[in-house]
């Protein structure tokens, strides 16, 4: 039997896992061997008596009482804390789902490829963070990386079995978000929970909140680069307000293959899972004459300068990445507890990334997790307000 681990069961993405996992039969389909979770400690004790987890993981030590209890009588183990993460991470499984949120997926991801899993990767801020690092990783063990991040679960599919000297391009379409159409002097007093809205796709607060500041596009455009190897000429975004055209490749002879879909998020899920293979999944399936049309719009860089920051951030190179990806979730964090405005997070990660390109230059591409970690930290102290 297949053996799968999903960590971050408890969000948007790892639930949306779990519910494939249940529908094609649980228990009787896949051995789970770990599901971790962060403060949801009743769901992801639900999720791991319906799926008869080998282990239950929260990230946070101060509940491991609170999971024991909920876990009680079902021969669930319970873990908590980092370590425990990273103990979860090295039981062999078959297939990891990474949909932890921010940049404390990485070690868990990492040590799954150690372990030569196929790895599941719907958390971006991993290959944006320290791309080289899972990918060396993933050629030391032999372990595959999918890409599960909608857009980029598109560009895989469409690309198939072509060669990337055949491509001439890859477009990956953004919604435009929460504030996609308000008037730009609207946008300093937007709240949070207004930013906290998707016009297509159910998500967490974090990605909608960087689907309304296209910062989610930025990490996916580094993503893309990191992912595929392509240049980052290459990678252009396009807003398409129905999200039903997810990515588009281009290639040398003119003709450009597109992927569409249902903006739900099973599929690209689901196609990781059954990969290579495919299987039915429960996505609603594409009426196109019910949509009637489908629209398109060039990507503003005024309304979004995260767009240009990433630019920015493949032309520097060397630690950026990192040093974008953390100076963003500090600004996120800064946004969500009212200590700034919501058009002051692309201003402080441009700071951060001048700061520190100034103190220290970026040097070369991550060799060491401990190098990506040392400027993630120096990265939050230099954004926090
Ligand atoms: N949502 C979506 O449709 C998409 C998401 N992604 C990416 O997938 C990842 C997950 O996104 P999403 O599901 O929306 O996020 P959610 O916020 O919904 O879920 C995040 C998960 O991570 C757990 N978690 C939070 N903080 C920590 C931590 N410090 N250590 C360990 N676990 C933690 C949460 O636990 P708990 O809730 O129990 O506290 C939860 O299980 C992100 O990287 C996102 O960019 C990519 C494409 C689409
Ligand atoms: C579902 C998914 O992959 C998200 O990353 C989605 O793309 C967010 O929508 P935006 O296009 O608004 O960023
Ligand atoms: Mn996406």
């Amino acid at each position: 039997m297949r053996r799968i681990s999903i960590f971050g069961a408890t969000g948007s993405v790892g639930a949306n896992g779990v519910d494939l996992i249940r529908r094609a039969g649980g228990p009787a389909a896949y051995h789970t061997v770990a599901l971790t979770g962060g403060r949801n400690i009743a769901r992801l004790a639900r999720m791991a008596r319906d799926l008869r987890a080998e282990i239950a993981v929260t990230a946070h030590p101060e509940l491991l009482d609170e999971l024991r209890d909920a876990l009680s009588g079902s021969g669930v183990e319970a873990a908590a804390g980092p370590q425990a993460l990273i103990d979860a991470a090295q039981r062999p499984a078959d297939w990891v789902l990474s949909a932890i949120v921010g940049a404390a997926g990485l070690v868990p991801g990492l040590t799954a490829l150690a372990q030569g899993s196929i790895l599941a990767l719907a958390n971006k801020e991993s290959l944006v963070c320290a791309g080289p690092l899972l990918r060396h990783a993933a050629q030391a063990s032999g372990a595959t990386i999918l890409p599960v991040d909608s857009e980029h679960s598109a560009i895989f599919q469409a690309l198939g079995q072509d060669n990337l000297e055949s491509v001439k391009d890859v477009t990956i379409t953004a919604s435009g978000g929460a504030f996609r159409d308000w008037p730009l002097e609207r946008l300093a007093a937007a709240t949070v929970a207004e930013a906290s809205t998707h016009p297509n796709w159910a998500m967490g607060q974090r990605i909608t909140i960087d689907s309304a500041s296209m910062f989610n596009k930025a990490m996916e455009v580094i993503e893309a680069k990191e992912f595929f190897g392509l240049r980052p000429d290459q990678i252009r975004v396009l807003v398409h307000p129905e999200s039903i055209i997810h990515a588009m490749v281009s290639h040398v002879d003119g003709g450009t293959i597109a992927h569409l879909g249902a903006p739900d998020m099973r599929h690209a899920i689901g196609y990781a899972l059954n990969w290579p293979a495919r299987a039915p999944l429960p996505v609603a399936p594409l009426d196109l004459a019910a949509l009637g049309s489908l629209t398109f719009r060039a990507p503003d860089e005024h309304r979004w300068p995260a767009l240009r920051l990433a630019r920015e951030v493949m032309a520097a190179g060397g630690m950026a990445g990192a040093v974008f990806n953390a100076a963003k979730e500090q600004a996120l964090d800064d946004f969500i507890a009212g200590r700034i405005g919501f058009t002051r997070m692309a201003p402080r990660v441009e700071m951060t990334l001048q700061a520190l390109s100034a103190r220290a230059g970026f040097g070369d591409d991550p060799v060491d997790l401990d190098t990506v970690l040392h400027w993630d930290r120096e990265a939050r102290k230099e954004t926090a307000a």
